[in-house]
């Protein structure tokens, strides 16, 4: 086994992973080795543009996880892909941007974790990305009521836009803009700092400890069919996202000792949080028939288009509200069910839960067009993956479940690294969850009939599957059931909390119990935001290099 050394050993070269490779080394004195399972995707035309996201699933860029047969998805087993290459899950992402709540980033605090609020978060947000300048004629056509000024903005590296490509005129408008000069989003010039080293197509196997103590002090990992270690003079910092982080940690003798002892792994500490805590975003779509649109608005071949519009909404009816009142007292974690420290971190979560759908002013669904139908998810009638595009045009309306109550896990099955672990989301195991997602799924049909969208479509509406007629409630679930699918948004698994609540790191993402050993990656996110969740990753990896530098000193 051969062996050398650096300061930071990142274990994961995905989106949190890279953004802490490339604040750490911003510091020459530093050295940093990023070890990523996967290849370097960068001259792959699929992985840049936004539209082709989905083309590359099932590909090398795609670990092309499934979770666990679902129960109350009629035991289907649900696809979740996960990107594997340098860039993680970016690589394989819609490329939206939806940065979180202020209410949902102020949950992360009230978890016992002291500095992670709006106010503090902020700045970490703005340090990752620049928005685009809108000239105030363009406000309306984008659906805005007001936009800051650029200059409010700080210059961060990832610089979002609003969608276009989808029409003629859009494309004109961007190559308009291009040459008159203006910028495109660039990636920042961190890779040719020499003291920034990364290691494609190696895979993590385990963390390295001083003998006799909890002090970590390298990695093993495997690279050209042979087992290397190397040594990190400060720390190892584990970036595999929220399905491998847990595995990691698990292979590495930190987790529940029952589960290690499964699998005949020495336990270095009894963290019995690792792996729990599971959650993600469920979405369901309905594709309507379109028509008196231009040639060329909406695609004619069934392709599936990038999306256009997100909106967050709350449930549509106050009656609504007081039975979410009733069914949130009912559905509360039991002492009955859970051992005290699980029902310590059930609870937690569900009071920020309850709290979030309880807010008039905070969303519970959002809400997002799609031009074109989506033929890419299973049939949910035959089961078959890839269905042929159905003829005409179509706008597809799809719901995302914002803030689920249900939790799940993921373990390893195996102490083999190369074995995919268990993943089991629970997905609406909580009875809350599908009743707000169904009441919000009904509502999709109630925006589709409501002008001027309903001018747009054929009515009396037709969807694009006989399947998607729905009466009531009851037939919204069976829907949903039949028909979610996940949004790939799995999220904390190693949950920033207090030990004693069942956390697994603190809140300077240390690991409970183990020193010069952090976890940084959306599987410490505590509770999911209810948009997409790539800023809120870029946002905790921007903190933790803030941490990290602050603590060693670092410039
Ligand atoms: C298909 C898809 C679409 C999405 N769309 C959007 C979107 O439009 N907007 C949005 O905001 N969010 C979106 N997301 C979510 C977002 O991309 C993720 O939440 C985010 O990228 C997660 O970042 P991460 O750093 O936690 O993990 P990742 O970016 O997944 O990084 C983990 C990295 O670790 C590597 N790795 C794992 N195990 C090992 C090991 N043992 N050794 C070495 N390397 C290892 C992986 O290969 C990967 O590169 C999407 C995700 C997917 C999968």
């Amino acid at each position: 086994m051969a062996s050398s050394s650096c300061d930071f050993v990142i274990a994961g070269g995905g989106t949190a992973g890279l953004v802490l490779a490339s604040r750490l080394t911003e510091d020459g004195s530093q050295s940093v080795l990023v070890i990523e399972a996967g290849a370097d995707q960068s001259g792959n035309l699929q992985v840049k543009i936004p539209a082709f996201y989905a083309a590359n699933f099932d590909g090398d860029a795609d670990w092309n996880f499934s979770t666990k047969a679902q129960k109350d998805l009629h035991n289907r087993a649900v696809p979740l892909n996960q990107g594997r290459g340098l860039g993680g899950s970016s690589i394989l992402n819609a490329q939206i941007w939806g940065p979180p709540t202020k209410g949902i980033s102020d949950s992360w605090a009230s978890l016992g974790n002291d500095g992670w609020n709006w106010d503090s978060l902020r700045h970490f947000h703005d340090m990752s990305y620049t928005y685009p300048s809108v000239p105030e004629s363009s406000w309306k056509t984008l659906g805005l009521r007001s936009w800051p000024e650029q200059k409010d903005s700080n210059p961060g590296p990832i610089t979002t836009s609003f969608p276009n490509a989808t029409h003629p005129i859009r494309v004109a408008w961007a190559e308009t803009l291009a040459k008159l000069g203006y910028p495109m989003s660039k990636d920042p010039p961190v890779k040719d700092r020499e003291n920034i080293h990364v290691l494609t197509n190696a895979t993590a196997e385990r963390v390295i400890f001083e003998e006799g103590s909890t002090k970590a002090i390298g990695l093993q990992y495997r690279h050209n069919s042979s087992t290397t270690t190397v040594i990190a003079r400060k720390e190892v910092i584990i970036c595999s996202g929220a399905i491998q982080s847990p595995k990691l940690l698990e292979l590495s003798g930190i987790g529940n000792r029952e589960i290690l002892a499964q699998h005949g792994i020495e336990t270095i500490v009894d963290l019995c949080g690792v792996g729990e805590g599971l959650q993600d975003h469920l979405a369901v779509d309905i594709g309507f028939e379109a028509e008196a649109l231009e040639r060329g608005t909406l695609p004619q071949d069934g392709s599936r288009m990038p999306f256009n519009e997100q909106l967050p909404i709350n449930l549509p009816s106050p009656s609504g509200h007081q039975q979410l009142r009733m069914l949130l007292e009912q559905n509360r974690p039991k002492q009955d069910d859970l051992p005290d420290r699980e029902l310590a971190r059930a609870s937690a979560f569900y009071r920020v839960a309850e709290k979030a759908l309880l807010d008039p002013a905070s969303p519970s669904e959002v809400y997002r067009t799609s031009l074109g139908h989506n033929p890419f998810e299973s049939d949910p009638v035959n089961g078959e993956r890839t269905l042929n595009p159905l003829p005409g045009t179509y706008l597809t309306l799809v719901g995302i479940l914002a803030h689920p109550t249900s939790r799940g896990n993921v373990h390893i099955q195996s102490a083999n690294a190369s074995v995919a672990p268990v993943i089991d989301p629970k997905y609406l195991s909580n009875p809350v969850d599908i009743e707000v997602f169904a009441e919000h799924v009904l509502y999709l049909q109630s925006l589709a009939s409501s002008p001027p969208l309903s001018g747009l479509l054929k009515q009396p509406l037709r969807p694009s599957r006989a399947i998607s007629y729905m009466a009531d409630l009851e037939a919204a679930k069976e829907y949903i059931r039949i028909r979610a699918v996940s949004m790939w948004h799995p999220a904390g698994t190693c949950a920033m909390m207090p030990a004693e609540m069942g956390g697994v790191v603190d809140n300077h993402l240390r690991v409970h119990g183990v020193e010069n050993l952090r976890v940084v990656d959306a599987s410490v996110i505590p509770v999911l935001p209810p948009a997409n969740l790539q800023s809120a990753v870029y946002a905790v990896a921007e903190r933790a290099a803030c941490l990290i530098k602050s603590q060693y000193g670092l410039k």
